[in-house]
């Protein structure tokens, strides 16, 4: 008998970069980020960049929404350490004493909103809920206060509790390092369809004989993703812990979603993504066939893409999306087309008759110099139809609410944020303006701590 199956679609909720987005290298082992320290960055073009993205994907019909950037500078995390008097003293005296802490106070990380929660679509978990566990960041200070804003924003957009489940992030303790929907890939037949959820981790708390990176750090642990499913109530037979093969993130894959993609059936790889590849492939295949879903790989073997141009041209960091004819389209960074190697690659893959037929490539270079791509800047979260309707609506992309957000961008952005900008105190009264008029653009009132006066929570 065939169950009937609510139709669903996957949305992707694109960060908005926020105004403060600078070059401040507070990313050890990410390699873009470390390559393009104190370099002066254009906060209005990164802004317009994202933008740009959005518009596009939903002019060509799917479903595409926007998270608005965060609050910054963080007062209550540079107050917590000593930094007092009025909000221009603790600026000044933060610039003075501690640069890189400021830079981590005001960083524009959370665009990256892959990083902002891991999402289970209500066809996989127990109670029939969309369930989301916001990510703790705990492995890089700038991130790691990103959380208590995320909580609140996802709980303003998903505020029904018949629908939604909105779980804080795990404890901020290296055991439970969680880097949210970057780790992340659902495989399945269709998105409304029971799916198996494949979580990637790149170290082991309990298990010091357990693969890990030498030289840089693994940002995502087993215990973490253990602790995610759990708490989603996902069915072990439809949850796949897989090991990331740690010699690469000593190459600068820092997240499983900068080697790796996944939509549908497909899983769109290279060829050393995981520690153990014909095992990860038949737990998924395993997994899979109890969906009723035959796992199709699209595998990159090394001879044609080295880990260097991955690494260097994101071709992973790509969204892969399903069109309405169920072929893919592959969303890549134009620097994929500039390399060699991987454009040589990508023209072969649309014309191969496989999967993937068409080729998307935007100019995201402001924050791929933070080494954020395509798939580093969106969230998916999977919703059905009256999921879709029961969540916050006006974050929804349309044309007009496109041409709103671009004339609110270049009404507020600095077209160049260097370094030693962010000793200017007017830099922050510029943010909370700006930030304040985008809720009423988005009808989300009270979605910042500063909204309600109160910019000494934790928070704020
Ligand atoms: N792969 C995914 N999903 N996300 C990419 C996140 C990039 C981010 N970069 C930064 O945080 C750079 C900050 C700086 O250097 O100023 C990070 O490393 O966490």
């Amino acid at each position: 008998m065939q169950s009937v199956m609510p139709t669903a679609r996957e949305y992707n909720f694109d960060g908005l970069v926020g105004p403060s987005h600078n070059y401040a290298g507070l990313s050890f082992g990410n390699v873009a980020s470390f390559n393009n320290v104190k370099s002066v960055s254009n906060p209005k073009q990164a802004a317009l960049q994202g933008l740009a993205k959005m518009r596009a994907l939903a002019a060509r019909g799917f479903a595409q929404a926007v998270m608005p950037p965060q609050a910054r500078p963080n007062f209550a995390l540079l107050r917590s350490i000593g930094f007092g008097g009025s909000d221009a003293d603790v600026i000044a005296k933060a610039f003075r004493d501690a640069p890189a802490i400021l830079a981590s106070a005001y960083s524009a990380a959370p665009m990256w909103s892959a990083n902002a929660a891991t999402v289970s679509p209500s066809a996989d978990t127990a109670d029939g809920r969309t369930h989301f566990t916001v990510a703790n960041l705990n492995s890089k200070l700038h991130r790691s206060y990103e959380h208590q804003q995320t909580a609140r924003t996802l709980r303003a957009l998903f505020s029904d509790e018949r629908y939604f489940a909105v779980h804080d992030a795990l404890p901020g303790t290296p055991a439970f390092g969680d880097e949210g929907a970057a780790n992340h890939t659902r495989l399945g037949n269709a998105h409304g369809a029971a799916g198996v959820e494949m979580f990637v981790y790149g170290r082991v708390e309990f298990n010091p004989d357990a693969p890990a990176p030498k030289r840089f750090p693994a940002r995502q642990t087993l215990e973490a993703s253990q602790a995610v499913a759990r708490l989603h109530g996902l069915d072990p037979a439809r949850t796949v812990f897989v090991a990331q093969d740690p010699a690469v993130i000593d190459l600068g894959v820092f997240h499983n979603d900068v080697i790796a993609v996944g939509n549908g059936n497909v899983l769109f790889y290279h060829e050393q993504a995981f520690y153990d590849e014909a095992n990860t492939l038949a737990a998924l295949r395993y997994s899979m066939a109890g969906v009723g879903a035959a796992l199709l790989p699209v595998r990159v073997a090394r001879s044609d893409v080295p880990m260097a141009d991955a690494v260097a041209s994101y071709l992973f960091n790509s969204q892969l999306l399903t069109k309405p004819d169920g072929r893919m389209a592959l969303v890549v960074p134009q620097e994929c087309r500039e390399n060699a190697a991987v454009a040589r690659y990508l023209d072969e893959l649309a014309g191969s008759g496989g999967p993937i037929d068409e080729l998307l490539s935007f100019d995201l270079r402001q924050s791929m110099r933070n080494g954020g791509g395509p798939a580093c800047l969106r969230l998916r979260v999977v919703l059905t139809d009256a999921e879709a309707a029961a969540m916050h609506q006006q974050v929804i992309m349309t044309e007009p609410l496109y041409e709103k957000l671009v004339a609110w961008v270049l009404r507020h952005y600095r077209d160049a944020l260097a370094p030693a900008d962010l000793v200017d105190p007017q830099l922050a009264i510029e943010v909370e303006t700006a930030l304040d008029e985008l809720t009423k653009i988005l009808g989300l009132s009270c979605l910042y701590p500063f909204q309600s006066g109160d910019n000494a929570a934790p928070n704020s």
